[in-house]
């Protein structure tokens, strides 16, 4: 989701005018900017443009981690007047999301955004009623006590997606994890399984996600000019209007028809448990169907391409790391003697397996290498600068994960460094290999409601998998064979490997009757 909420305006409407309008907005900011703390550092600005020429394209990561080696652990940068202030330490992180929530838990507005039907849906809502009863529905189903409901769900997609990479070699691999983390949500949230690589529904919902990433594209006039949005769609040039009104009822028809289909499955009997079954069922929630059928198709915005990505990044670290794997192997071996399945019982007895997942996080590109940005409600001074209200805020996890002093050797692929027993700290304080789920699953008020069902489902693969196959020979798309040190990450809010291929094949003749039994 959201490969949105910060990028480079495109022509959608004339550069002049958005660098007038913003120019206007950014003198005006200036001088009545209420505070005497100046702004945290950061690279020279240019008038009206400040920082916008310098801005990085993509992999912004690293150019942050460049700037705040030059210039400090907390960086701004102006943007045609929107301030954005990168974060680059634990201790700010943790100060200012989490100790200091209140102020830095909100979003960016964006009117096409809420013209198109995305207006209330969790990860884009400011903080106040509405977010807390969004927030509390999905730590209702999605809190730790409830996702241990869904292991057998869980089990039953992977052990499928495992048999489907299995039987057809080169098959497509981002394909399937696709199919597999829609099938697990689709399934937990309407109680739909998915059946096809071609799905209606899997369809129907990555359409109304792809009319979100279109709307959330920066370059829309509406959003320079919010008022813009009471014009009807039939006056000149409103295109903005007539795209927004034509996609609010696809967005709208794909929330409505799954919603629908799980109450026809219930009035047929034929329901099986489901995030929407419970929402039916809840005659006070359902005063407001509108909000929480958006909930619901949240949870596959929001969760399915990150949880393709880790997948992704967990077979090109096992292709391009025999050694792990094979530890890891012997780890699942030694507990099993090679005559069950791993099970989701068995995570506390097999560390390796888990100190190989926090690795996968860590290493390379995370997931989300700057999180999702938090906006603040409010002006905030902190360690004597300012932060004023409305700037964006990221925090570099990219950068946290390769500080040599946190995860020292950060390069190196090294799953061991997660089996210290004593907690040590740097000079500084801060924990030294600290757990990267602290971080890649964002912070405070926002953090993502759905890491434990990211956490259990991530886990259950990598058993599965490691149990069952090898995985080798990572190739990209230029036929060149993968080293760890030769993998290339896409730009983007969700980061993932750039397309390769992988072998994955039966590790034994019992490995894979195991992993056939009682399967049609
Ligand atoms: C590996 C998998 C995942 C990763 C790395 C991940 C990461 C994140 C991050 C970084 C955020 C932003 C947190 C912040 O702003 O501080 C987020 C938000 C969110 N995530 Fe996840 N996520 C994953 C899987 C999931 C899943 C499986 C679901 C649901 C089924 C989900 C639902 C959400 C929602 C609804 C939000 C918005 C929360 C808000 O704005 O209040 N995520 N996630």
């Amino acid at each position: 989701m959201l490969d949105l909420y910060f990028s480079l305006p495109n022509p959608m409407i004339s550069p002049t005018v958005v660098l007038s309008v913003i120019g206007g907005v950014w003198l005006v900011a200036r001088f009545l900017r209420p505070s005497k703390s100046p702004l945290p550092p950061g690279p020279a600005r240019k008038p009206l443009l400040g920082n916008l020429l310098e801005f990085p394209k993509a992999k912004e990561w690293i150019k942050y981690g460049e700037w705040t080696e030059k210039y400090g652990d907390i960086i701004s940068l102006n943007v045609l007047g929107q301030t954005v202030v990168v974060l680059d330490s634990t201790k700010d992180v943790k100060e200012l999301f989490i100790n200091r929530a209140s102020k830095y838990s909100s979003r960016i507005r964006m009117t096409m955004i809420h013209l198109v039907g995305w207006e209330v849906g969790t990860a884009t809502c400011p903080p106040g009623d509405t977010f807390r009863a969004t927030r509390r529905f999905m730590t209702q189903i999605l809190g730790p006590h409830a996702v241990k409901g869904y292991v057998e769900v869980e089990d039953e997609e992977i052990s499928a997606f495992i048999r489907r990479l299995v039987r057809t070699p080169g098959g497509e691999m981002n394909l399937q994890l696709q199919r597999m983390a829609a099938a697990i949500i689709l399934r937990l949230t309407y109680g739909y399984e998915v059946k096809a690589d071609d799905d209606e529904f899997v369809a129907l919902a990555k359409n109304a996600l792809r009319i979100f990433h279109t709307a959330a594209q920066p370059g829309w006039i509406v959003d320079v000019f919010p008022s813009l949005r009471f014009l009807p769609s039939w006056f000149p040039f409103a295109t903005f209007k007539r795209k927004a009104v034509e996609w609010r009822k696809v967005v709208e028809a794909s929330r409505q028809r799954t919603l629908d289909w799980t109450r026809t499955q219930i009035e047929a009997g034929t329901a099986a448990p489901s995030f929407a079954a419970q929402l039916l069922a809840d005659s006070e929630r359902m005063k407001d169907e509108g909000l929480f059928s958006m909930v619901l198709a949240d949870l596959f915005a929001a969760g399915g391409d990150t949880t393709m990505a880790s997948g992704l990044k967990l077979f090109l670290a096992l292709a391009t790391h025999p050694d792990a794997q094979a530890k890891a192997q012997q780890e699942i071996d030694n507990f099993t003697r090679g005559e069950r399945l791993p099970t989701y019982e068995d995570r506390p007895y097999l560390p390796y397996i888990d100190a190989l997942l926090k690795e996968v996080q860590r290493w390379d590109t995370p997931v989300a290498p700057l999180g999702l940005p938090h906006c603040t409600s409010e002006e905030d001074v902190y360690k004597g600068y300012c932060i004023p209200k409305g700037a964006i805020m990221f925090a570099n996890i990219w950068s946290i994960f390769h500080n040599p002093e946190k995860y020292p050797d950060p390069e190196t692929f090294k799953p061991e460094r997660f089996l210290e027993k004593q907690e040590r700290k740097t000079a500084s304080g801060d924990i030294i290999n600290e757990d990267p789920n602290h971080f890649v699953f964002g912070f405070g008020a926002r953090h993502c409601p759905g890491r434990h069902l990211a956490d259990s489902t991530q886990w259950l693969l990598a058993a599965k998998l490691i149990a069952t196959c090898n995985v080798s020979n990572a190739v990209d798309m230029q036929g060149r064979h993968l080293g760890s040190r030769t993998v290339e990450f896409s730009p983007g809010v969700v980061s993932q490997p750039a397309r390769f291929t992988c072998i994955v094949e039966p590790r034994s003749p019992q490995a894979e009757g195991l992993l056939f039994e009682g399967a049609n």
